[in-house]
């Protein structure tokens, strides 16, 4: 088969285009490069540096479905610039969806985020949970699943949503890099290697057993067979969405303890002002995904997760 990845320089897009490759399919990588990284394209996909907004030039009836990927995904970014997250998610989906449309692209699998549920009133939450996202990032995520259920219903697009938890851990040559590192684990690894003096705790007083907040951390490469699970559930006229996450939250201090005991390295913290936009507890059930898609995700135990960020770490601060 013949996959548009979207995003496919990024980290999540890069691990799931190399998963695609390695099952065989013929892999087409679109990606702007705001956040993402040429070498992170895996070897063996064609790459076209464009933006989501002009998929119209490239995308063509040879392509069998579309992995959606691309996105401004920042919770704490999009408090402060609300307009990027409406532009580049909202408007750029937008324009993906008309383009696959005209083309006749028959298939969708789109990120979607634990961010569309906000505070959950029951945990683990499931994908009937109220959605009442706090951030921009999070409305901008459930704008586009809107987007996505009327397009399947009026247009017979075969989609899934997939809502991911917090992706973390590394696959092989493919991991989470960001310039500047703006994300839990890589930032708290940093600090091990001592390349940062210290972990900012963002908050202590959010209503969890520490004070600081509770994530579900779930390893890409689970994360990445979903996506292949998901192409072959998809059905015409339907728009499927799953919860991506082990069902176990770990507060943002037991992440920095599971650092310091993996890599043997000091991790100072400071406690730092709340970050605008954060729920205090994410944590998901992902039955859908097990009753819907037959998956059954095998790497949950953090310490595994953060090891495979830590080798990955150690390998892009050689390259540099
Ligand atoms: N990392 C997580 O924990 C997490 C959790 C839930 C959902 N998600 C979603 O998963 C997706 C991938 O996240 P990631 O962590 O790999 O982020 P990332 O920033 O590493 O990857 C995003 C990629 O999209 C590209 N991109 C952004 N806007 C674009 C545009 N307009 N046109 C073309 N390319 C564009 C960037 O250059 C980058 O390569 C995002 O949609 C994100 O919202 C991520
Ligand atoms: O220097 C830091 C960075 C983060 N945090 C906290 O650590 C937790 C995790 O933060 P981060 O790694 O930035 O992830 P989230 O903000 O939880 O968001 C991720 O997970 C969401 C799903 O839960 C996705 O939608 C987002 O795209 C993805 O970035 C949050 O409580 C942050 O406030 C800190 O305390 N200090």
């Amino acid at each position: 088969m013949k996959y548009l990845v979207t995003g496919g320089a990024g980290y999540v897009g890069s691990v799931v285009a190399q998963h695609l490759l390695e099952a065989g399919h013929e892999v087409t990588v679109l990606d702007n490069l705001t956040t993402g990284f040429r070498e992170g394209v895996p070897a063996g996909a064609t790459f076209i540096e464009g933006d989501i907004r002009d998929a119209a030039k490239w995308l063509d009836a040879s392509y069998d479905g579309v992995l959606h990927f691309a996105a401004s995904s920042q919770v704490g970014e999009s408090v402060v610039r609300p307009e990027k997250y409406w532009d580049n998610n909202v408007a750029g989906s937008l324009a993906l969806l008309g383009a696959m449309r005209d083309a006749g692209v028959p298939k969708l699998v789109f990120s979607s985020t634990a961010a569309t549920y906000g505070e959950p009133e029951q945990v683990p939450i499931r994908e009937t949970a109220p959605t009442r996202p706090t951030s921009p990032y999070g409305a901008s995520k459930l704008a586009v699943d809107h987007m996505i259920t009327g397009e399947a219903g009026a247009h017979g697009l075969a989609a899934v949503s997939l809502r991911y938890f917090n992706v973390a851990g590394a696959y092989g040559a493919h991991g989470e890099r960001h310039d500047p590192e703006s994300h839990l684990i890589p930032l708290v690894l940093q600090v091990a290697q001592g390349r940062r003096e210290s972990i900012s705790v963002f908050g202590d007083d959010y209503p969890t057993p520490d004070g600081t907040c509770v994530r579900d951390y779930i390893h890409v490469a689970d994360l990445a067979e979903a996506h292949l699970l998901a192409l072959t559930a998809a059905r015409p006229g339907e728009h499927l969405i799953c919860n991506l996450g082990n069902g176990e939250g770990f507060s943002v201090r037991e992440v920095i303890e599971t650092v310091r005991r993996v890599t043997g390295h000091p991790v100072p913290e400071v406690v730092a002002p709340r970050r605008g936009g954060d729920p205090a507890v994410l944590v998901a059930s992902a039955d859908t995904a097990r009753e819907k898609l037959g998956w059954n995700p095998s790497r949950a135990d953090l310490a595994g997760i953060v090891a495979d960020a830590w080798e990955f770490a150690q390998h892009i601060s050689r390259e540099r």
